[in-house]
């Protein structure tokens, strides 16, 4: 199994593991190059055949590591070994078509029963691509009906229509303030 890393930086092993998911061109690997680099330094990505793993800094300084895990069908069996660890889940859902939404919705359910994610926060990124038949974060919670799902977990939602640099800023910032809030929860961290 082969992944990709592109820093020469020096990973801490005191760095807060997340994943990274969502369907086959959802937009995992552009976000995670966003973070990294800045939107306007990623000019395309290409399909992701297994994972890509990225340092990533938050504004307060939390060092995070962040596995972006290829949407591939055939991937999904292989997903698994990744989730033990996790302390952050990041879900990318395309929201402008229904049937993918829907279909990413059910992935997403599947996902947060998993037993090794049952307590772990979830960013939810709704992914628009466009201002038309976006949703705002309170319709996007009801309109996915996942409260009875993610039970005792902290989340949030973040909506990015365009993927501009202050899209991107934002949902690095509520990342933070997600992990930041249950660590506070839950002071053993
Ligand atoms: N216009 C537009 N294009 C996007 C957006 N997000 C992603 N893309 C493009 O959609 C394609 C797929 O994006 P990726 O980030 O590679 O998707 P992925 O979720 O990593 O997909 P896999 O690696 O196959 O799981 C790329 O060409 C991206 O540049 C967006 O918000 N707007
Ligand atoms: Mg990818």
């Amino acid at each position: 199994m082969g992944g990709t890393c592109s820093s020469k930086a020096v990973i801490s092993v005191s760095a807060t593991k997340l994943i990274l998911l969502g369907a086959k061109g959802s937009g995992k690997t552009r976000l995670l190059y966003s973070w990294l680099l800045g939107v306007s330094s990623v000019v395309d990505t290409i399909p992701t055949e297994s994972f890509n793993v990225e340092p990533i800094q938050t504004p307060d300084g939390i060092s995070l590591l962040v596995w972006d895990i290829s949407g591939d069908p055939s991937y999904k069996t292989k997903r698994r070994q990744f989730f033990h660890g996790t302390e952050g889940i990041v879900y990318v859902m395309d929201t402008s078509d229904p049937v993918l939404m829907q279909e990413a919705r059910e992935d997403l359910v599947t996902i947060l029963r998993d037993r090794d994610l049952l307590k772990v926060p979830l960013l939810l990124i709704a992914n628009t691509r466009s201002k038309q038949g976006s949703f705002d974060d309170s319709e996007l919670k009801k309109e996915l009906k996942l409260k009875s799902v993610v039970r005792e977990r902290r989340w949030d939602t973040v909506t990015m229509a365009a993927f501009d640099q202050k899209e991107v800023d934002t949902s690095l910032e509520k990342l933070q303030n997600l992990l930041k809030s249950t660590w506070v929860a839950s002071p053993q961290h």
